[in-house]
């Protein structure tokens, strides 16, 4: 078993050859995922092993705010947008939010699409607790690159289907054109979880990508500075080869 820890895994930001399907995290080499595969490790997270989805959003928020906090200190980056999606990319968000703030950042929380949920409720609930702004407005590209020192992007995770539909696609458009770095919770929203980025339209290309439980096929694609693989959400072992 995994122990549970606050530090992450940084994963080194190389290019791997594209039809390589390992990544280095530390000295294991790690299978990267396909959406089924994702999609099934987490199912039997919450089957076998009993988790609820409170604890593993949680375990998932906690360690994105700390790997953040590793490479983005609040004493420079203490303004944070965090964009949170409909689903519990979403949610990992609106936890991460939370932290951060109990990091000494300043967070706003864009969140255009609340999931009727008492789970999303409480965690918004939290976060207006924490005098956390929570608003269904985005704010413009001025106001982002000239406000703004971080971008956290938690508005689709393994279980986004292109292409972005219409609701999402002014998020999406702000997060590939802003100068602010980014930083994707799990999948860089609006690729495809296994190909990447899209051909078309506008593609996110995050700084820094916070990889859960496991990376996914579209690791590969990653170009940026930062790739954290948080092992807090607990399986027994990442999947090996
Ligand atoms: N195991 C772990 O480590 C944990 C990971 N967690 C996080 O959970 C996400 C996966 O969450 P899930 O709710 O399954 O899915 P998403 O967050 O990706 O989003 C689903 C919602 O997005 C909507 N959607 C899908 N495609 C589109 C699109 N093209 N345009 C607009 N909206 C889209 C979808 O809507 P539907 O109408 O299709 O249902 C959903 O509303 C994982 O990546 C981790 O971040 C957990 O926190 C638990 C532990
Ligand atoms: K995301």
């Amino acid at each position: 078993i995994i122990i549970p820890t606050l530090s992450s895994i940084t994963c080194p930001a190389t290019k791997l050859p594209s039809a390589s399907v390992v990544r280095r995290m530390s000295s294991v080499a790690v299978r990267l995922l396909n959406q089924q595969e994702a999609v099934a490790l987490d199912q039997e997270l919450f089957t076998a092993y009993q988790f609820s989805v409170d604890q593993l959003m949680e375990l998932a928020g906690l360690s994105c705010a700390h790997a953040i906090a590793q490479k983005y200190p609040a004493s420079t980056h203490s303004k944070v947008l965090v964009a949170c999606g409909p689903g519990n990319n979403g949610g990992d968000g609106l936890v991460c939010a939370r932290h951060l703030r109990l990091l000494d950042y300043t967070p706003t929380v864009y969140y255009p699409k609340r999931t009727d949920k008492p789970l999303f409720d409480n965690l918004v609930r939290q976060c207006q607790m924490y005098d956390i702004v929570v608003s269904e407005e985005l704010p413009t590209l001025l106001e982002i690159d000239g406000e703004f020192q971080l971008v956290v992007d938690a508005v689709f995770g393994f279980s986004f289907k292109p292409p972005v539909r219409a609701l999402f696609l002014p998020v999406i458009e702000a997060l590939s054109r802003t100068k602010v770095p980014v930083v994707s919770v799990d999948i860089p929203s609006g690729w495809d979880v296994e190909a990447g980025p899209p051909t078309e339209g506008f593609a996110i290309a995050p700084q820094m990508l916070i990889s859960l439980t496991a990376p996914k096929l579209c690791a590969r694609s990653f170009r940026g500075r930062h790739h954290s693989c948080s092992t807090v959400t607990v399986c027994r072992s990442p999947p090996q080869l």
